[in-house]
């Protein structure tokens, strides 16, 4: 919601696919999921700039290997920092900016198989949750733009909202973010 309220135009085109594939129905249900393509690519731009837990979780290696010519010794604390791999400037193309659409016709997903972009980490010991994640952030989202239009209090531009993050094993957004749940014009049938 914070990136959809500093960036309008995406916040509109996601508002706009949501209600055409939503209809007049009150509430999103899960079947409505498959056809919100566009909802997809905004989630996978968020989980690139903010995936939740940054360094995934703390790993501990068995044995001894060599990695890039590094000797890593067995059990050695093992951190990967993803939150710095999805804004790698080699890895994408104007990393700090919120691009949805860069995902567009791209094979990259975050199931694990793709190393630029891992918030569920990767491998025998990555996110078993995936599948659950990702359809209750969907859902949740698109009930709260299929329900409402959101505006910034008075006064606030989108340049006033703040990105700063706080610090832990996820990682919470420092400011709150306040925007004002509009009724939409159109009716649902309930
Ligand atoms: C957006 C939601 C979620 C995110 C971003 C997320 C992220 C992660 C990450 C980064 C890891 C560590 C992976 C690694 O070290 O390679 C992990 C592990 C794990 N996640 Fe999730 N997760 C999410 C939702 C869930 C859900 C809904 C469940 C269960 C219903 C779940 C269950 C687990 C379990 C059990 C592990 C430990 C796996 C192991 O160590 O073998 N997660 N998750």
């Amino acid at each position: 919601m914070t990136e959809l309220a500093r960036n309008p135009r995406t916040m509109q085109k996601v508002r706009e696919e949501i209600r055409s594939c939503v209809g007049n129905k009150k509430f999103a249900v899960e079947d409505d999921l498959p056809r919100l393509k566009y909802l997809k690519l905004v989630l996978k731009e968020v989980m690139r700039l903010h995936p939740p837990a940054v360094l995934l979780l703390p790993r501990e290696t068995v044995g001894h290997f060599n990695l890039f010519g590094y000797d890593v010794d067995p059990k050695t604390r093992v951190h990967i920092n993803v939150w710095a791999i999805g804004r790698d400037p080699s890895m994408w193309k104007d990393p700090e900016e919120f691009v949805p659409e860069r995902f567009e016709n791209s094979p990259i997903d975050y199931s694990g198989n793709h190393f630029e972009l891992l918030p569920f980490g990767a491998g025998r010991r990555g996110c078993p949750g995936i599948s659950m994640g990702m359809a209750m952030i969907e859902l949740a989202l698109t009930n709260v733009l299929h329900s409402f239009d959101w505006e910034l209090p008075q006064g606030m531009t989108e340049g006033d909202v703040s990105m700063e993050e706080g610090a832990g094993l996820t990682i919470p957004k420092k400011v709150p973010l306040t925007l004002l749940p509009v009724t939409p014009f159109y009716k649902t049938d309930a």
